[in-house]
């Protein structure tokens, strides 16, 4: 039995959530796919005959602008520290881009193997994928540089068959059928909070948060009811997630409601509500007890 834990990280939008996907299906998209903001790590978990991969999914990197990015990017040196690889991915672009200048700084610091994935190789060609290959092996810092796309699921299985020669033996950290270490009300909360931010349209640019006041599974039914509070910043945004006759937070519920269902296996009974906690993404101590550290 080989298993460990290996660590994923890139900047927003190379396609690490795609690249989950095809590594879990779609119950992993469920979970992993979901706007940058607010996301904490999530461990994902790979399971075959022979082997355990914990992916520890880390947030993609941005500039910290705010006490939260902040702590993402903390997290994202956490788990390069905790793992036994590293992954960095990056996409297509042919030259090293100032954020992933950024990455490159912080695994420098990290004494793991690492593993360089070229994403998005559908958009190059041959001799594209060697330029960027060149450049990477110029640094003198992978153990192995593998173009894929995940997209097109090119390259995926050569991905984790490396990743599982590389890892040493061990034991099952997880059990076999379980595929994240996050628990059923964050990612529920996770799914809320993506459906309002999709319905606001940028209308209130990061600061919402989803608290899950009330998770009940109905005796003797396949139903839950769950009870979700939708936080915002101000009193205006509290009208504009509540919308005109409260159109705005139906229309979330009912586009959060069939995805958790799927997510669940389960009918769902869903309401949410709508609240101020001023300056929430600022306080330090909100964002503690919000479960983010
Ligand atoms: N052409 C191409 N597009 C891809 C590939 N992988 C991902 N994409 C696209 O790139 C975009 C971003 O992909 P995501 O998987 O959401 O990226 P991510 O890194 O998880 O982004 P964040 O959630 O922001 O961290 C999506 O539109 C994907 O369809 C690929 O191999 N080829």
């Amino acid at each position: 039995m080989k298993s460990g834990f290996v660590s994923v990280v890139g900047r927003a939008n190379v396609g690490k959530s795609t690249l989950m996907e095809k590594i879990l299906g779609e119950k992993i998209s469920i979970i992993s796919n979901k706007p940058q903001t607010t996301r904490d790590e999530i461990k994902i978990i790979y399971n075959d005959e022979n082997s355990q991969i914990i992916f520890l999914d880390t947030p993609g990197i941005q500039t910290p602008r705010n006490k939260l990015q902040e702590h993402l990017l903390e997290v994202s040196e956490e788990s390069l520290k905790d793992s036994d690889i590293v992954t960095f991915i990056v996409d297509n672009s042919l030259s090293i881009g100032r954020l992933d200048k950024m990455i490159l700084k912080l695994l420098e610091k990290v004494n793991r193997p690492k593993v360089l994935l070229i994403n998005k190789c559908d958009l190059l060609d041959e001799g594209e994928i060697d330029q960027i290959k060149k450049t990477y092996i110029g640094l003198n810092m992978f153990d192995y540089i593998i173009p894929i796309s995940a997209l097109n699921d090119e390259n995926i299985d050569k991905y984790i068959e490396i990743i599982k020669e590389m890892l040493d033996e061990g034991p099952l950290y997880y059990p076999s059928d379980m595929i994240t270490d996050k628990n059923e009300r964050f990612i529920v909360s996770e799914i809320i909070r993506e459906k309002a931010l999709q319905s606001l349209n940028n209308e209130i640019p990061h600061g919402i948060f989803v608290r899950i006041d009330d998770f009940k599974k109905r005796e003797n039914k396949n139903l839950y009811d769950i009870y979700a509070t939708i936080i915002v910043e101000r009193t205006t945004h509290k009208e504009i997630v509540i919308g005109k006759n409260g159109q705005k937070i139906k229309t979330i519920g009912m586009k959060a409601r069939p995805e958790i269902e799927t997510f669940m296996d389960s009918k769902i009974n869903l309401k949410l509500w709508v609240k101020v906690e001023k300056d929430w993404r600022k306080k330090q101590k909100l964002v503690t007890r919000f479960g983010y550290k």
